[in-house]
């Protein structure tokens, strides 16, 4: 569990004082794959590296399993690291070590027995798929290799948090989509917890079960991805979810739809509603048509979700719209 209370971070620069983030409290509870999205500037790095003390607070505190992380001496704070795997986006490898030599540093550095570090490189290796690349050097890897190196490398010494740094930024996108796989495989078998920052919503959507959105400083909403993804509040927020969607509720779709006659509703189905017959039954109970504008079944992590946009004709539409919320159906007007 870690808990953000009350923090708050200046930089000083010789221009004066920047402002990382304004006072916000934020707990993140141990277990799942938490998401911090925002756009460049906004905080999420510095919000990260206070967690491992790479960063102070101004004021503030930051508790990790209770413990005050800036009460921790230098004994303390390596103790905390070693308990706090981190990755990069541009993975930060040693190059002129092995793959497996990589991996084995941390080992190395708490001093274990050359057969215990051994045995335990050959578990991550496995785990992230790279046994037949362990005698080679980073530069002959690609992206996603390096990656998963750095996976490897970030879980040698067991620990129960993964901090990621914009880990999949510099990956192309079914790269992408491997090294989410793995992470989020991780975090289900090995009940580690994650921390993830990002500047897309789609990482938040495929892994994460929960996320907070940092807007210049600000933490401006916070929630299961479930709902926040699917029914965004805060302005900043709508941008991330109409980048990783396509818009249905803007202007042009407006324009679009301006030949379609009745009601425009989008539902969202969430979970197990996916996949009940309810547009069937209600089309029966009020006597409405629908026409279908456009829909998509998908995933928030391993959650199924449905968005399906129709145009009302005929019947009671008032009561349709009734019978969907009735039946656990989210309704959005689009046009009235
Ligand atoms: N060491 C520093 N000295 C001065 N200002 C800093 C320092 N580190 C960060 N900042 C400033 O603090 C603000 C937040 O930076 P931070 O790196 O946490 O944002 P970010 O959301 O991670 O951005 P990015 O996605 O570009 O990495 C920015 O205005 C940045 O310029």
């Amino acid at each position: 569990m870690i808990e953000f209370q009350q923090i708050e971070k200046r930089y000083r620069t010789a221009a004066g004082d920047v402002v990382a983030l304004h006072p916000l409290d934020l707990a993140i509870p141990a277990g799942q794959v938490f998401g911090i999205i925002g756009q460049s500037g906004a905080g999420k790095s510095t919000l990260l590296r206070l967690i491992n003390g790479l960063e102070r607070p101004s004021s503030g505190r930051v508790l990790v399993d209770g413990t005050d992380v800036a009460a921790l001496d230098g004994a303390g704070l390596r103790g905390l690291r070693q308990r706090i795997g981190m990755i990069f986006q541009h993975f930060n490898l040693f190059s002129a070590r092995t793959v497996a030599g990589n991996i084995a540093f941390p080992l190395e550095l708490a001093a274990l027995p050359a057969a215990r570090i051994r045995a335990r490189v050959d578990e991550l290796l496995e785990r992230v798929g790279l046994t037949a690349q362990r005698d080679k050097y980073p530069a002959q890897l690609s992206g996603g290799q390096k990656q998963r190196v750095g996976i490897a490398r970030a879980l040698a010494t067991e620990p129960g948090l993964l901090l990621c740094d914009e880990a999949t930024s510099a990956l192309d996108p079914q790269t992408t989509a491997s090294v989410l796989d793995l992470l989020s495989g991780i975090n289900r078998d090995l009940g580690l917890s994650i921390v993830l920052i990002t500047h897309e919503m789609d990482v938040i959507r495929r892994i994460c079960d929960a996320v907070a959105v940092l807007d210049q400083g600000r933490l401006v909403e916070t929630g299961p991805v479930t709902e926040v993804f699917l029914h965004p509040r805060h302005p900043t927020t709508r941008r991330f979810v109409a980048e990783a969607d396509h818009d249905e509720t803007g202007e042009a779709t407006r324009v679009r739809y301006s030949d379609i006659r009745g009601r425009i509703l989008r539902l969202t189905f969430l979970g197990e509603s996916t996949f009940r017959p309810v547009l069937g039954r209600v089309a029966r109970d009020t006597g409405i048509d629908f026409t279908i504008l456009s829909g998509r079944i998908e995933h928030i992590r391993e959650t199924p979700y449905g968005q399906l946009t129709v145009a009302l004709q005929g019947g009671n539409a008032d009561a349709a719209q009734a019978a969907f919320a009735d039946a656990g159906v989210h309704v959005e007007e689009i046009r009235a």
